[in-house]
């Protein structure tokens, strides 16, 4: 059985650092994620004026009560989704003119409904050159808050960074949602905000949240689950033994559910409080499977699928479309690449049993991409990524720590 040591969550580091700027005093974030879209979020919430000391193990934040001390900014996000959906509503909330831009990859995903739902709020906001797309200029004024609707079936991203930002509105928020995507990082949000003093609820397809105060504190960020779906996946893939630690039944990552993933198609499961280990069987099982909650680990499952002794079936997954990249099509132009048999729809993808040949893979930019087909390449002799270094957006030393775990496991076998 192996050990291998995940950085912290992505998720919970931008909710944290979000959070903490906006409480009352000094946070203390423990084994906070540093890779490129975290160090935008901080990046950013420093631009808005927030005092933000960043230790390799550990960050510190100065909040502020009342909104962004900066009287106006410029945040780059890099390629972070979570900045770009997140940040715009501290400009809401603070006084000035807040520019928000990213990289051209990050300008062509969906940011409308964000949009739509600060100028619902009554706040001065504008996309400069495409409609629902960075960049876009928020003229802050506070935000007194009130009731909206809000669709959140591309990103469950815009709900959040609403859902963040409304305690500190006059009025609180009422969001009612008409569609809904990846649930467990909405359900992550509230107890985030819990563990940060305030108490949302939820009645249906309506959250409510009170005006209140952040309580600032410390906090210790788990593990990644999407970055542990990688390692799981080796594991299952080559009938060897992974064990995650710090990451186990009460983690508040939806993605910890991968490992039942993995269960379903044959690989044993044992799942601790505090600890979660996957043993690969002789052979994978082919396995259908609804993936909208946990849609990131989609092309974890494409990438290992051809060594199922039956098809696998992913479903319900249409917004990986408008991830990083077009997922669904990247995923199949790639094992079409590998000489494996693959369709896809709208929102599926389905991946027949084959033996993939060497090829190299289009990352198009993707951390998950390449990560992904990283563990592709565990049975792949030959398999080559094209921009091996694009999993800097998440995991920058993920190919040093899978070829780790490969050398132990060659000197253990
Ligand atoms: O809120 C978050 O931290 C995230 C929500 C998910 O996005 P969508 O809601 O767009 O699916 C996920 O894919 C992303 O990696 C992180
Ligand atoms: C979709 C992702 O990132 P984000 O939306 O936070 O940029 C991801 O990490 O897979």
């Amino acid at each position: 059985m192996t050990d291998v040591a995940i950085p912290g969550s992505k998720s919970l580091t931008a909710r944290a650092l979000f959070l903490a700027a906006c409480a009352d005093g000094t946070s203390v974030l423990h084994r906070p994620l540093w890779s490129d879209d975290t160090e935008a979020f901080a990046a950013g919430l420093t631009a808005l004026g927030y005092a933000v000391e960043v230790r390799p193990d550990r960050c510190t934040v100065r909040g502020s009560a009342t909104g962004p001390p900066a009287p106006g900014a410029e945040v780059f996000c890099r390629d972070a989704g979570t900045a770009a959906r997140f940040l715009p509503t501290l400009g809401a909330l603070g006084h000035g003119v807040f520019r928000f831009d990213g990289s051209e990859q990050l300008r062509r995903r969906p940011l409308g409904p964000l949009v739509g739902a600060l100028a619902a709020l009554g706040v001065d906001v504008r996309a400069e050159e495409r409609e629902g797309h960075l960049p876009v200029t928020v003229r802050g004024a506070g935000l007194k808050g009130g009731a909206l609707t809000l669709d959140a079936g591309l990103s469950s991203q815009f709900l959040t960074g609403l859902l963040l930002a409304a305690p500190l509105t006059t009025e609180g928020l009422e969001i009612t949602v008409t569609d809904l995507v990846s649930v467990p990082y909405v359900e992550m949000t509230l107890a985030m905000m819990r563990r940060f003093g305030v108490e949302a609820t939820r009645t249906g397809d309506t959250f409510t949240v009170p005006p209140g105060r952040y309580r600032a504190g410390e906090y210790a960020v788990e593990p990644d689950a999407s970055t542990a779906s990688y390692f799981l996946a080796a594991a299952a893939l080559t009938g060897r033994s992974v064990t995650v630690p710090g990451l186990g039944a009460g983690a508040l990552q939806g993605d910890i559910r991968f490992a039942e993933v993995l269960g379903r198609m044959g690989a044993d499961i044992a799942l601790t409080a505090d600890s979660v280990t996957v043993t690969g069987p002789e052979r994978l099982s082919g396995v259908t499977v609804n993936m909208r909650d946990i849609s990131d680990t989609m092309p974890t499952l494409a990438a290992i699928a051809p060594f199922a002794d039956g098809p696998v079936r992913i479903e319900d997954v249409y917004n990986t479309r408008v991830k990083e990249c077009d997922r669904l099509d990247a995923c199949a132009t790639n094992l079409a690449r590998l000489g494996v048999r693959v369709e896809t729809g709208r929102d599926w993808i389905q991946v027949w049993p084959g033996t993939p040949r060497a090829a190299e893979i289009d990352c198009r930019g993707d951390h998950r991409i390449a990560m992904s087909f990283g563990v592709t390449g565990l049975r792949t002799p030959g398999l080559t990524l094209d921009d091996p270094g694009c999993v800097k957006k998440t995991f920058p030393e993920f190919h040093e720590v899978l070829a780790s775990l490969v050398r132990e496991w060659t000197r253990s076998a």
